[in-house]
């Protein structure tokens, strides 16, 4: 095996400029056309406007009796005034009849406030009074224009921007496309994404242990990142440590998926592979060395207009450096605008004894007390841990240096919620 120099001297860059050097080539992908009711997480591919007003008509917002407010002036407890009820609307129906002074209408909530009425008081505060076969609603107090009905565009009005390209579709965006008659979307399609283990120690899920081997988990770990994504994973077979089967397999991935991520074999250890495929391809490198912890063999690269993430082997790390590389990219393949990861400010609960030359990202764990923010490391932060992937919902950023950090500092962090 070649060793050229670059495998030992690398350049750590910031974890800022290693993502400044990957968002010049994200590309937003090809879009679909679907239904609305398999686009739960998808990324709208068009601007969507107010194709009528909402509502479209004039709605009642109680159950009770369209009146014209003029008519209930000077209305008291000792003399209410008596209207006739001359129909019922239900929701859903358009009323038969115009309110006239005099009359009321029996209506329920949504339904369509019939002409002339410009109020609806609710049913509670009528009293029903029948009188020679008719019927009638006593009021005891004055009711003002405009109560309990929604104007028409009270909401949203024609023609207003209601959902930009690259929104991801949430319940709500379900909800408002669903309003204006969106059986179709039309989205970004979902990036294909290869995964590649290497290591001649993996084994797979289903085989049993032997010395001196393990089971493949970043593979499943990085499929189920990538579900969560939006991405579409394909879980390719582990790549034992050797360079030409590794180069062959992987560069063939490009022709199937929009994206290929590694993971393993990214150090300077002399079966670290992908260093000798870096090497060896006619793609180019964007950066090998990020300073961060965990993960800072982290290798980015692209082959024509197409992405090679190499993750870290060590499980924490290669979690790390798809939250930091990975999933910012998938947004902006399916559309989003703004690659920027969310952070947010947070008190430590706990010392941080763990000095790191470079700045390190601690799978961490929120919480929330008397209106503060709170984070503390999900458990031992080593690279090499799997057990607390689980539990993390944000990354603490320590910053770099001889210190750590104590209980009490305010840290900055990156959520990993939706
Ligand atoms: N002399 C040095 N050694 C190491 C350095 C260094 O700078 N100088 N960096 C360390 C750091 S930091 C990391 S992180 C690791 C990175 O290692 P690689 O990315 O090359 O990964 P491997 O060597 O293949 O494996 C590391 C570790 O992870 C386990 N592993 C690998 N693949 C999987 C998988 N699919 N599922 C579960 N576990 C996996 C593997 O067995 C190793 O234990 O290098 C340090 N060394
Ligand atoms: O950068 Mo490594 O992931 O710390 O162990
Ligand atoms: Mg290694």
């Amino acid at each position: 095996m070649r060793r050229g120099r670059s495998r030992y001297q690398r350049e750590a860059i910031k974890v800022s400029e290693a993502q400044a050097r990957i968002h010049p080539y994200v590309r937003a992908g090809q879009t679909e056309t679907i239904s609305l009711h398999e686009s739960h997480g998808r990324y709208l591919a068009e601007d969507i406007y107010a194709n009528e007003h909402l509502p479209h008509f004039r709605r009642s917002g109680m159950d009770g009796f369209a009146i014209r407010s003029e008519d209930t002036q000077g209305a008291s407890r000792e003399q209410p005034v008596l209207l006739e009820v001359q129909e019922t609307v239900p929701c859903g129906s358009v009323p038969n009849l115009p309110v006239t002074s005099g009359k009321a209408t029996r209506i329920m909530t949504g339904a369509a406030v019939p002409d002339g009425a410009d109020a609806v008081i609710m049913i509670e505060m009528t009293t029903s009074i029948e009188k020679d076969g008719k019927n009638y609603i006593a009021i005891s107090r004055e009711i003002e224009a405009g109560q309990n009905i929604l104007p028409i565009g009270d909401e949203v009005t024609k023609g207003t921007l209601l959902l930009q390209k690259g929104q991801k579709i949430n319940p709500g965006v379900a909800a408002l496309l669903a309003t204006f008659g969106y059986a179709k979307v039309k989205v970004y399609q979902q990036p294909k994404v290869a995964i590649f283990a290497t290591g001649s120690e993996l084994l797979d899920v289903d085989e049993a242990l032997v010395p001196g081997r393990i089971r493949n988990s970043n593979g499943h770990m990085l499929a189920h990142l990538l579900l969560s994504a939006g991405a579409k994973p394909i879980l390719h077979t582990k790549l034992p440590d050797n360079v030409k089967q590794a180069k062959k397999a992987i560069i063939r991935a490009f022709d199937e998926a929009d994206l290929v991520i590694s993971t393993g074999g990214v150090s300077v250890g002399d079966y670290d592979i992908l260093v000798d495929i870096f090497e060896q391809w006619d793609g180019q490198m964007l950066f090998n060395k990020v300073a961060m912890r965990p993960g800072s063999p982290t290798t980015v690269g692209v082959y024509r207009d197409q992405f090679l993430f190499s993750l870290s082997g060590n499980p924490g790390a290669c979690f790390v450096g798809f939250e930091l590389f990975v999933r910012p990219t998938l947004w902006g393949m399916q559309g989003k605008s703004n690659l920027e990861l969310p952070t947010f400010t947070a008190t430590l609960l706990e010392d941080f004894s763990k000095p790191s030359p470079f700045e390190r990202y601690v799978r961490g764990v929120t919480s929330y007390q008397d209106g503060k923010v709170y984070v503390k490391p999900a458990g031992v932060e080593k690279s090499s841990v799997t057990l607390t992937i689980k539990d993390a919902d944000c990354l603490i950023i320590i910053p770099s240096g001889g210190r750590g950090a104590s209980a009490g500092d305010l840290v900055k962090a990156i959520s990993l919620k939706e």
